[in-house]
C-alpha cells in the first residue's frame, strides 16, 4: 500500500518537475537527542532511582552496629575484659574506630559504584564535598548506633527495632520531603539532614537548569552548607547523649549515676577515706558471732599475718545504690576481713544472693567497694589496680568467650591484656593449655568446643601467665560428674604456688579442693575454718537412721531413747522410718553398733546405719542461723 502511494506521488512529482525530482523509498530511525535516553526527556534514570535508594544504601550499617553493641552487652565480653584490666573507654574507642572504618569503606564502595555506573550525582558533584559529607555521616551513623544501643537488651529486638527506625525515617523523609527542605527543625534528626544533602546533590545533577554542586558552592549561606552544620551539631548532641546515657543507664555489672549525675559532688574534693596499714577496728561491726571469724578479723586487723599474704581483705563492704528512688541502698557484703596465704585454696560458700560474686567483683575492680581495703598479690586494689591485673586471674561464673576466635587467640588476647610480652606469650599459651589438657585444641574455634572444654578454656585464661591469685567463680556449675572430677584434678594441680579463691555451691567440691572454707550469708561471713573443724563445730555429731516395722514403733522409740546419750535430737519421727542426731561420748559408737545389732529383731528394725554429719548439714545449719539473724 505504502509502495503504491509513494509511486503515485513520485509519478506526479516527475510530471510537474520534468523528471527532475523523484521519491526514493527506505527506512530510517527517528533522530534522537544525544542525552534524551530515547524518551524525549533529558534525564538520568539511574540518578532518579538513586534519589529514592540512596537513603537506604547509606543507612543499612546502623542496625548492624547496634546489634554488635547489644550483643556485647548480652554476651558480657566487656565485663570479662574489664575483669582482666581493660578500661571500658578503650573498648568503646576501638569499637567506634572499627565501625567508622567499616562505614567509610562502605561509603567508598558506594561512591565507586556510582562513578562506575556513571551516575551524575557522583560524576558531577565535587568529590571533595562528597567525601566530606560521607565522612561526617559515617561518624553520625556510628554515634547514632551507640545511642540506640542503650535502649535494647536483646539482640533480636535491637535488630528489628533499629531496622524499623531507619525504614520509618526514610519513608517519613520522602513523605515530608518538601517540608523538610524548607524547615530547619527537621534537621535535628541527623538522618533527615543527611538525606536532604544527598537529595539536593541528586536533584542538582538531574535538572539541567541548575549547575552541579562544586566545592566553591560550599560556603556560608548555601543550603547544603547550612544542613551540614546541622549534621555536625547533631553529631555532638548525640555524643553528649551517649556520654550521659552511659553514666546513668544501669548495666548488669558496674555502678551507674542518678539522672542528675551528682554534679554538685563533682565540685567537692574527694577525700581519701582509707589508709591500708592503719585500717583497723573502727569500721563497720562484723555481725558474725563465730569465734573463728572474730579471731581472723582480730588477726588481720592487728597485723598478725604474714606480710607476703597474696590475698588480704580488711573491713570490705559493698552497697549497691537503690534501684528505686527512696529505697535504701542494698548491702551485698556487710564487712569481710580475712587473709589467705600462698598455696591455699580458700572456699567461699553461701546460698544464692549471699554476696560471693559481689565480693569477688569488688576485689577485681568490676565494682568499686563502698568501704574497706584489700591487697592482692601485694598491691592495694584502691591504688595499684594496674599491677594487680598483671598478677591475678579470673574464671567467671559463666564462660565469656568469642565463638569465632580459636582457643589460642583467646589466650593471646588475655595474655596481652595481662602484659605478657610477645616473646613469652607462645610459651605462656602452651603452659596454660597443657595445664588444662587443651593442647590439642589450640587452633579450634570456641564454637566447636563442648561445655566442659569451654570451662577448661576459661580456667586456662585465668591461669595464663602464672598469676599469684586466681578467682574461680563456680567453676564446675552445670557440668557432668566426669568433667567435674577432671576439673577438680586440674584445679588441684594448678593450685601450687598460687592462692585460689573459689566460690561454689557444691559441698563435695569444697571438701575436695579447699584448705579453708568460709560460709557467707546475707553479706556476712558466718564461719571460717577447715571443713573438718566446721563439721566438728557446727555439725550435730552423728546420725542414727533406721527403717522399722511400724507395729513395734512405740517400743522401738523407747529403746532408742534409752541407748542414746541425753543430748540426742529427733530429726525425723515416722512410724516406719526415723533419724536421730547425737554427740557420742567416748566409746559409745562401738557399743551402739553392738546393742542395736543384738536387738534389731526384737524391735522390728529392718535396716539401720550410723553416719557422721556432712558439710552440707553444717552449711544448712549456718544458713538457717543467718536467716534468723537477718529477720
Ligand atoms: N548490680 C547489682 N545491683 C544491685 N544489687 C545487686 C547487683 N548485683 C547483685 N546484687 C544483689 O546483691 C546480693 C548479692 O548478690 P551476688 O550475686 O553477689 O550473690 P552470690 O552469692 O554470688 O549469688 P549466686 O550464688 O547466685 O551467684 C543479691 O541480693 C543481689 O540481688
Amino acid at each position: 500500500m505504502l509502495y503504491f502511494v509513494t509511486e503515485w506521488h513520485s509519478s506526479f512529482l516527475r510530471k510537474i518537475t520534468d523528471n527532475a525530482a523523484t521519491i526514493t523509498q527506505g527506512f530510517r530511525s527517528f533522530p534522537i537527542l544525544k542525552e534524551n535516553n530515547g524518551f524525549g526527556i533529558n534525564i538520568d534514570v539511574a540518578s532518579i532511582f538513586g534519589v529514592v535508594l540512596y537513603p537506604w544504601g547509606v543507612s543499612f550499617l546502623i542496625p548492624v552496629f547496634v546489634i554488635g553493641l547489644v550483643k556485647e552487652k548480652e554476651e558480657r565480653y566487656l565485663i570479662m575484659m574489664k575483669m582482666n584490666g581493660m578500661k571500658p573507654y578503650v573498648y568503646y574507642i576501638f569499637t567506634y574506630l572499627t565501625d567508622l572504618v567499616l562505614c567509610m569503606a562502605s561509603m567508598f564502595c558506594f561512591i565507586i559504584s556510582g562513578l562506575l555506573l556513571n551516575m551524575k550525582l557522583f560524576t558531577q558533584t565535587s568529590l571533595t564535598v562528597l567525601l566530606l559529607e560521607f565522612f561526617i555521616w559515617s561518624n553520625v551513623q556510628v554515634i547514632l548506633s551507640f545511642a540506640l544501643s542503650f535502649f535494647f537488651k536483646r539482640n533480636g529486638t535491637a535488630l528489628v527495632s533499629s531496622f524499623l527506625i531507619i525504614m520509618v525515617t526514610v519513608v517519613l523523609y520522602f513523605t515530608l520531603m518538601e517540608e523538610v527542605n524548607n524547615t530547619d527543625k527537621y534537621f535535628i534528626w541527623a538522618p533527615f539532614a543527611f538525606y536532604n544533602i544527598l537529595t539536593t546533590f541528586a536533584q542538582d545533577s538531574i535538572l539541567d537548569s541548575t549547575p552541579y554542586y562544586q566545592l566553591s558552592d560550599f560556603v556560608p549561606g548555601d543550603h547544603v552548607f547550612k544542613v551540614t552544620m546541622y549534621l555536625i551539631a547533631d553529631y555532638f548532641i548525640l555524643l553528649l547523649i551517649v556520654l550521659y546515657l552511659s553514666a546513668i543507664v544501669p548495666q548488669e555489672y558496674g555502678s551507674h549515676k542518678p539522672w542528675h549525675l551528682n554534679i554538685l559532688k563533682c565540685f567537692k574534693k574527694k577525700k581519701r577515706d582509707y589508709d591500708y596499714d592503719s585500717y583497723s577496728f573502727n569500721s563497720f561491726d562484723d555481725q558474725s558471732k563465730d569465734d573463728d571469724v572474730k579471731a581472723e578479723r582480730h588477726r588481720v586487723l592487728s597485723g598478725n599475718y604474714d606480710r607476703n599474704c597474696p590475698l588480704v581483705i580488711k573491713n570490705f563492704r559493698k552497697e549497691y545504690p537503690p534501684r528505686v528512688k527512696g529505697d535504701k541502698s542494698h548491702v551485698a557484703v556487710r564487712s569481710a576481713t580475712f587473709a589467705v596465704e600462698e598455696n591455699m585454696v580458700f572456699g567461699l560458700l553461701g546460698p544464692n544472693g549471699a554476696g560471693k560474686t559481689t565480693l569477688i567483683h569488688s576485689l577485681i575492680g568490676v565494682y568499686s567497694p563502698t568501704a574497706g581495703v584489700a591487697k592482692l598479690a601485694g598491691y592495694d586494689i584502691n591504688t595499684d589496680m594496674k599491677q594487680v591485673y598483671k598478677r591475678i586471674g579470673i574464671c567467671p561464673q559463666h564462660d565469656i568467650l568469642w565463638n569465632d576466635l580459636t582457643v589460642e587467640e583467646h589466650l593471646l588476647f588475655y595474655g596481652r591484656l595481662k602484659g605478657i610480652t610477645r616473646k613469652k606469650e607462645k610459651e605462656a599459651v602452651t603452659e596454660s593449655l597443657s595445664s588444662v589438657g587443651l593442647l590439642n585444641f589450640r587452633t579450634r574455634k570456641v564454637k566447636g568446643l563442648s561445655g566442659g572444654e569451654k570451662r577448661r578454656l576459661s580456667i586456662a585464661i585465668a591461669i595464663m601467665g602464672n598469676p599469684k591469685v586466681v578467682f574461680l567463680d563456680e567453676p564446675t556449675t552445670g557440668l557432668d560428674p566426669d568433667v567435674r572430677r577432671l576439673i577438680w584434678s586440674i584445679l588441684n594441680d594448678i593450685s601450687q604456688n598460687k592462692t585460689i579463691m573459689l566460690t561454689t555451691h557444691s559441698m563435695e567440691e569444697a571438701e575436695v579442693l579447699c584448705n579453708r572454707i568460709a560460709i557467707m550469708s546475707h553479706g556476712t561471713i558466718r564461719c571460717c575454718n577447715t571443713s573438718l573443724k566446721l563439721k566438728e563445730l557446727y555439725g550435730s555429731g552423728f546420725r542414727l537412721t533406721y527403717n522399722n516395722n511400724p507395729q513395734k514403733y512405740k517400743e522401738l522409740k523407747k529403746f532408742i531413747a534409752s541407748i542414746l546419750p541425753e543430748n540426742y535430737k529427733i530429726v525425723r519421727d515416722l512410724a516406719s522410718n526415723s533419724i536421730y542426731e547425737f554427740i557420742p561420748s567416748q566409746g559409745l559408737l562401738s557399743q551402739l553398733f553392738e546393742i542395736i545389732d543384738q536387738h534389731k529383731e526384737q524391735y522390728g528394725i529392718i535396716d539401720w546405719g550410723i553416719s557422721q554429719c556432712s558439710l552440707e548439714e553444717v552449711f544448712l545449719s549456718i544458713i538457717s542461723e543467718g536467716d534468723a539473724d537477718a529477720e
